[in-house]
């Protein structure tokens, strides 16, 4: 049996309800629902300008909603102190298009940086070493510990973006288009290795991504964000058999 048929009979670890967030008479979401469970890869695909990343940035706390609940392992974020929303932000992982590294450090320290900055979560004896070394084998790239980022192509650096996002072991890993601007061959490395990150740390993924082979791949379920609300969800087998013009719409192929 596939290990991931049980998904929804597990724990919900983020959840947004009845989300509302307008600029002026832009209407952006209006009412948008998600859960995302336990161990799961949730991949949401919406038009460009639909409010993907509108969602993410209320999600994280960088926008405010007008409305409507977020709910991240059972703490709703708008009602937690900043210290509290900092100790929760350290179990989530961040992947995101403009998540870029420090030119100026190597790699170790680029690695370092976030451990520095959420210095609560490691005991004061941590063998940061280890941990750098352990989130670079993840990603294959233990011998270039010591690089500059310029030294490494860009499907290394999505690599060592994604090991700087393992080294704080998150329990929910976001990621904003993680293929996008590499090459086919590199995009599905980076697709596998998401996938051998899941199974190895049992994150939860909320995956957006324009990319229909990710989505394809890695998706136990899809969302289409559809004129601001959670329109369809389902696996890709069920959205892409759809009948439904706008769902038919991003199945083209
Ligand atoms: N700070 C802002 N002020 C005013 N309008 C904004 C702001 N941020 C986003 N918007 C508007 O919200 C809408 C949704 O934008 P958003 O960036 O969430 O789209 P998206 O789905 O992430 O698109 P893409 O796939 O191109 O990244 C757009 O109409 C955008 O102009």
């Amino acid at each position: 049996m596939n290990d991931k048929q049980n998904i929804s009979h597990s724990e919900i670890v983020l959840q947004i309800k009845d989300l509302h967030k307008s600029f002026g008479d832009n209407h952006v979401l209006k009412g948008f629902n998600m859960s995302l469970y336990q161990g799961e890869n949730l991949v949401i695909i919406g038009k460009s300008g639909s409010g993907k990343s509108v969602m993410i940035k209320c999600l994280v706390g960088l926008m405010e909603a007008d409305s409507g609940s977020i709910t991240v392992m059972k703490n709703d974020i708008t009602k937690l102190t900043q210290e509290a929303l900092d100790i929760l932000r350290a179990d989530i992982g961040f992947l995101f298009q403009g998540s870029a590294l420090y030119d100026s450090m190597t790699v170790r320290e680029n690695l370092e940086f976030p451990l520095r900055r959420h210095s609560k979560k490691f005991s004061k004896n941590a063998d940061t070493e280890a941990l750098v070394l352990e989130a670079l084998t993840s990603v294959g790239l233990a011998h270039a510990i010591d690089l500059m980022p310029s030294e490494l192509s860009g499907g290394m650096k999505r690599r060592v973006a994604l090991a700087r996002t393992l080294i704080l072991q998150p329990k929910i890993i976001l990621y904003d288009e993680p293929t996008s601007g590499l090459d086919p061959i590199t995009a599905k490395e980076i697709i596998i290795l998401m996938q051998d990150i899941q199974k190895k740390y049992n994150t939860s993924s909320l995956i957006i991504t324009h990319d229909m082979d990710c989505a394809r791949v890695i998706s136990d379920r899809m969302l289409l964000l559809i004129d601001g609300i959670d329109y369809a969800v389902g696996s890709f087998a069920t959205l892409s058999a759809s009948k439904d013009p706008k769902i038919r719409a991003f199945f083209k192929n």
